[in-house]
């Protein structure tokens, strides 16, 4: 009886193991197939270029509407299905630019750093505001293209040197990857120039811009476009012959929710000692206040200056 009793509980055990690993095994199935099977899936399905938008400008001061450009840029790619937004990145012009009115890019950099901490994709870069003299568009653009480029090249080195069980230094991995790696890697993220349909328009201005560096952006980046009011971009693509024939490297984005939020008006409502809040972050009109920004005199700043880029194309087109 004993025995019996001992066969049993024997038996038992037995069952509760067989069951407890069978259960356990399934349940690590399902947790491959819950888990792994459809992230590789989504790896697999995703095949949208990333994209990294670029909006240069003054930014004298940053408005909200300069960072609704962004949210409306990315909802209008993410909704071609074809692109995948990754960053966005705010470059402000430097003082070499000499535009009327531009205070010093350090106040004009911290406030869109402000502008911009709520944000979890958007950045601001100071590598332009911070060369020496004003630099072309077509060569700021360059730049974000080659980091990425530099920084994918790195990630795939890094991979492949982890894969052959190397361990390498991210600091100085990448001046000794081979060039292969740069031709080998499909998956840079491509950098687009954003803007507004003024600064469209501000292509066909006389001087303002080379016809090659015109043609390189559009070429080689491409433009996501936002209508503003005063401006009709699909009026300007058709006028212009190098804007029409690269019409499809232009994405006119349309902005449904008008309004005329420009610094300017916000520059100008500060002179007149008028409110600007909630044209601006409350972080940007709290800086302004503080440093007692935007005057008679700051707007006085370059008055009777010719504009950079008017000056160095002028001069160029006279060699
Ligand atoms: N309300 C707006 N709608 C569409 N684009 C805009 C708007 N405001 C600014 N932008 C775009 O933002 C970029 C940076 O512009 P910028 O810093 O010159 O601002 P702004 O408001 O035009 O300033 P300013 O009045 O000093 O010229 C440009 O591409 C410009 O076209
Ligand atoms: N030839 C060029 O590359 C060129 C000419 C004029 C303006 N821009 C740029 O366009 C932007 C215009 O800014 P604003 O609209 O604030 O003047 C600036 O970032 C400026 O550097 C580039
Ligand atoms: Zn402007």
């Amino acid at each position: 009886m004993r025995k019996i009793k001992q066969w049993g509980f024997c038996l038992n055990v037995w069952k509760f193991c067989r069951c407890t690993i069978s259960l356990s095994s399934r349940s690590h199935l399902a947790s491959s197939d819950a888990i792994y099977q459809p992230l590789q899936n989504m790896e697999k399905s995703d095949d949208r270029t990333e994209v990294v938008l670029l909006a240069t400008g003054s930014f004298n001061p940053i408005t909200v509407m300069h960072l609704r450009l962004f949210e409306l840029a990315r909802d209008y790619l993410h909704d071609t299905g074809k692109y995948k937004v990754i960053k966005g990145i705010i470059s402000p012009v430097c003082d070499g630019y000499k535009k009327k009115g531009l205070i010093e890019a350090s106040h004009r950099l911290a406030m869109a750093n402000l502008a911009t901490k709520t944000s979890d994709w958007l950045e601001v870069d100071s590598w332009e505001c911070s060369q020496k003299q004003w630099t072309e568009t077509v060569l700021v653009l360059r730049h974000h293209q080659q980091k990425l480029t530099n920084a994918n090249i790195v990630d795939t080195w890094e991979k492949d040197a982890h894969k052959k069980g190397h361990k390498r230094k991210r600091e100085n991995s990448h001046q000794d990857k081979p060039n292969s790696y740069l031709q080998e890697n499909k998956a840079v993220p491509q950098v687009k120039l954003l803007c507004g349909a003024d600064m469209l328009e501000s292509l066909g201005k006389p001087n303002l811009w080379k016809n090659e560096d015109v043609i390189e952006i559009l070429s080689s980046f491409g433009i996501i476009c936002i209508t503003r009011l005063g401006s009709n971009a699909s009026n300007f693509i058709y006028e212009s012959d190098i804007l029409w024939k690269y019409k499809h490297m232009i994405h006119l984005v349309e902005e449904w929710i008008t309004n005329d939020i420009s610094s300017t008006k916000i520059r100008r409502a500060l002179r007149r000692g008028m409110s600007i809040r909630y044209l601006v972050p409350d972080s940007v009109v709290e800086y302004i206040q503080n440093h007692e920004l935007y005057s008679e005199e700051s707007e006085e700043k370059n008055s009777g200056v010719i504009l950079e880029p008017l000056a160095r194309n002028t001069k160029d087109s006279q060699l």
